[in-house]
């Protein structure tokens, strides 16, 4: 529960526009999606309405009959919400809310909504923040007094609300203000991500579709290893963490913000400074829940949107989660995949084995010896590459050491 749930779950309306160019396949999974994601932000669906029109009504985006058949399905059902399957214009979204009792709010607004209700890491608020507030500054002048500000239900919530006022003055003045902020966070995020990138630490995004359990996963991943003293993960995003492989090496893992079809432009900009570490990656877990009846589209959905950030290319492991769950006789297939259960503590462990493994197909094996005097470098080896294999050679006084390194690893000169 968060401060924004309310304890009533409101009553939407779902309104659906196919237009005649969009395939029945693509109309009715970003409808069933739109259904998913009013539940995921406590709303529930009353009724769906959908309408096949050769392209958007200018003026109300579906025609006069199906707005009075609306009109009359809201007070039937005593709906709280009309939720449109797209993104209404300013004056589209006006007209709609003269014309009906309901709150109207489009997909846009309730994907916001649910990332306002999910964001975790301040940079993540404050970009939430933001695309809601540039959203409505265009959409505020006419319309009634519960659309005028932010907190007053679904669409609406955000975690800036008790700073919001109803003047677009104000919101000038607050776009500004978090513009500058998440400016001054990207920079520090930038030189953290240098610095990363200079120490040759390793680095593990998880991906995945909304709600396929990636948080999960992470959170059971790196709890061993939260904070160190070590100064490189000192200050870090709360959503970007050390994690242990099974010989010793710590690389570091970050979790991202859920994949939804059709992200709103405004989202897909203001995130993309979070999906950075994305491209910064030199492994992806793909998260997908093996038990959905859509995980095909979501895999689908997530990597069209992995392409479209520019990281195709970074070796991906597909865990396909919530194995508990799979339909009877489910088995995934592909070659870098594995099934897990993220409640299952040896899943968690087969997990990170196997993350161990794709992270050795990156670096270059190496069997040197290390002087029986020299511990320093054998600690070193331990916590900066895999070591898999030590063993003390009595003739020559040195240590066998073999492993796995970073490509551009320096060994340090021995004694
Ligand atoms: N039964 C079952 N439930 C799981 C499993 N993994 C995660 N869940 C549940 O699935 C829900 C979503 O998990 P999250 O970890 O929040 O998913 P997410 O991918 O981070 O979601 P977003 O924040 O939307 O991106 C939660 O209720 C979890 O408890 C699993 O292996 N089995």
């Amino acid at each position: 529960m968060n401060e924004y749930t309310k304890t009533e779950p409101e009553k939407a309306i779902l309104v659906g526009c196919q237009l005649s160019r969009q395939t029945d396949e693509h109309f009715f999974y970003s409808l069933d999606e739109l259904k998913s994601l009013t539940e995921t932000a406590q709303g529930t669906v009353a009724a769906v309405v959908t309408q096949k029109r050769d392209r958007y009504d200018s003026a109300t985006y579906i025609g006069s009959g199906k707005i009075e058949e609306i009109v009359a399905l809201e007070s039937e059902l005593e709906a709280d919400l009309i939720i449109f399957n797209g993104e209404l214009t300013p004056s589209q979204n006006r007209n709609l809310s003269r014309s009906l009792s309901a709150r109207v709010i489009d997909r846009t607004q309730l994907i916001l909504d649910i990332f306002a209700i999910r964001a975790r890491s301040r940079e993540g608020k404050l970009q939430v923040e933001l695309a809601q507030l540039e959203y409505m500054l265009p959409r505020l002048s006419g319309i009634g007094s519960t659309m005028s500000r932010l907190g007053a239900g679904i669409g609406t919530r955000g975690p800036g609300e008790t700073k919001l006022e109803k003047d677009r003055r104000h919101i000038r003045v607050r776009i500004h203000e978090l513009k500058r902020s998440l400016t001054q966070i990207a920079s520090h995020r930038d030189r953290h991500r240098d610095r990363r990138k200079t120490a040759g630490v390793i680095q593990v995004a998880l991906v995945g579709y909304t709600n396929a359990g990636k948080s999960t996963i992470f959170n059971r991943l790196t709890e061993a290893g939260t904070y160190e003293e070590n100064q490189l993960f000192a200050t870090l995003d709360p959503l970007t963490r050390k994690l242990k492989l099974p010989h010793g090496l710590s690389v570091l893992a970050s979790d991202t913000v859920g994949f939804i079809q059709d992200l709103p432009t405004s989202l897909i900009a203001a995130f993309r400074s979070t999906l950075e570490e994305v491209k910064e990656a030199d492994l992806l877990l793909h998260v997908i829940d093996g038990s959905h009846e859509d995980r095909v589209q979501h895999e689908r959905t997530v990597n069209k949107i992995l392409n479209e950030l520019g990281a195709s290319s970074i070796p991906v492991l597909t865990v396909f989660n919530k194995k508990d769950l799979f339909a009877e006789g489910f088995v995934p297939s592909g070659t870098s995949s594995l099934s897990i259960s993220a409640l299952h503590n040896e899943d968690i462990a087969i997990l990170r084995e196997r993350t161990e493994k794709e992270i050795m197909k990156l670096m270059e094996y190496y069997h040197i010896e290390v002087q029986a005097s020299d511990g320093k470098w054998l600690s070193e080896l331990k916590s900066a590459t895999i070591l898999m294999h030590q063993s003390f050679n009595e003739d020559k006084g040195v240590y066998e050491c073999k492993g796995y390194a970073p490509k551009d690893y320096h060994f340090p000169k021995s004694n």
